[in-house]
């Protein structure tokens, strides 16, 4: 990839839905492979879920979806056909799975949440049906896919637009995948086998600059809930039975009254206080939601989007192919990049040597 544009959007979904399949159901789904083609079941799939994602956001801007649907026409007759193929990978992969866990009964039910489910229903065989195995698969999906994928695009395009915050990084990363010795890894493989909990925990300022992004990026910019009783928010705004409330993690991430006077400046230091992240209320830094319903995958995002970023960071300095050009979003479901992001990678090496040539 050294040197040639790249659409890294559409790159990180295939990376995010790889990475949920592998880890929530153990099955690989292999769409990133350079041997995959648009044909292969995992990029039908994986086409057949971002088109239905795209034609249920139509739903809350489209007065006429129900006739739509009655009619089968247009959006929705897409998709039907769209969720059938989804249905149909879903279903084969809990036929599989049922397959695995028969074959070899002694094997570790904890190796992925699929399996875990699958022994709850062995347990309680009519608590779980297929259908609830297919929609707990599918939110996961949903949960885990484009969230991770929409903030590494903001981070890589932030980390473009502040190319000192990307050295930063790109410093810490090298300097907690060194051996202790000093020595730097010649390869991918080499040097996620660095990588155990305790590196990610050492890397504080890539956490700081994820962090960072997702207070000014956050994925799901709006959200909204429904009061279950009546009651008195803590301003004494009352609320009553029914009522619908939204808020807004957008604006909220860039509000100078929550985040002082340089709220709308990507400045990772202000989750650091001597090098150590700090982190703040869920009810301030809202981008994972708060209270009994936050987000369940917090933690297994970042590690995701650490090691993403470790593995190319190590490598490779990263250009906007455009860079008069500023991004702009689109809202789906998601906060998405409109129109992608469109990136050159630079080998560490060249840069360095080019620089050294400079000089
Ligand atoms: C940067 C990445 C992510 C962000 C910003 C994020 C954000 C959120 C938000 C805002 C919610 C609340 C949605 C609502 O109730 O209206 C949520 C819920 C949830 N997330 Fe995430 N998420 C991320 C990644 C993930 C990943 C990778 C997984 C799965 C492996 C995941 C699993 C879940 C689940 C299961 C819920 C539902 C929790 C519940 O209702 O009790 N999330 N997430």
């Amino acid at each position: 990839m050294s040197g040639q544009v790249i659409e890294f959007q559409d790159m990180l979904m295939k990376y995010t839905m790889e990475s949920i399949i592998k880890v929530g159901f153990g099955v690989d789904l292999n769409c990133m492979s350079l041997s995959s083609n648009e044909d292969d079941e995992g990029s039908t799939f994986l086409k057949a879920f971002d088109d239905a994602t795209q034609s249920l956001y139509f739903r809350y801007i489209d007065p006429l979806w129900k006739l739509k649907r009655v009619l089968n026409l247009g959006s929705e007759a897409s998709l039907k056909r769209n969720i059938k193929v989804i249905d149909n990978f879903i279903y084969d992969v809990l036929r599989t799975k049922k397959k695995q866990l028969a074959l070899n009964p002694d094997r570790n039910v904890k190796e992925d949440i699929l399996s875990r489910f699958l022994a709850e229903k062995e347990k309680n065989p009519e608590t779980m049906s297929d259908k609830y195995l297919r929609d707990i698969i599918f939110s996961f999906m949903i949960a885990g896919k484009d969230t991770t994928a929409n903030t590494l695009c903001w981070f890589f395009y932030m980390l473009c637009k502040n190319p000192l915050i990307q050295e930063k990084v790109a410093q810490e990363v090298i300097d907690c995948t060194c051996s202790g010795s000093g020595e730097n890894h010649a390869n991918t493989n080499d040097i996620l086998a660095t990588i155990t909990d305790e590196t990610l925990q050492k890397m504080q300022y890539l956490h700081a600059a994820l962090t960072e992004t997702l207070r000014l990026y956050p994925v799901t910019p709006m959200n909204g809930r429904c009061a279950m009783e009546d009651d008195i928010l803590p301003d004494g705004h009352i609320i009553k039975k029914g009522e619908e409330i939204s808020y807004l993690a957008y604006a909220m991430g860039r509000m100078r009254y929550i985040w002082g006077e340089d709220a709308e400046i990507f400045r990772p230091e202000r989750w650091l206080k001597n090098g150590v992240f700090q982190p703040e209320s869920p009810f301030k830094f809202i981008s994972f939601h708060a209270g009994p319903r936050i987000c369940l995958g917090k933690e297994f995002a970042y590690r995701q989007m650490k090691i993403f970023t470790i593995a190319l960071l190590h490598f490779f300095h990263f250009k906007l192919a455009d860079e008069s050009k500023d991004a702009i979003y689109k809202v789906t479901f998601t906060l998405h990049m409109k129109g992608g992001l469109h990136l050159r990678a630079i080998p560490r090496t060249t840069q360095t040597n080019s620089r050294q040539e400079q000089l």
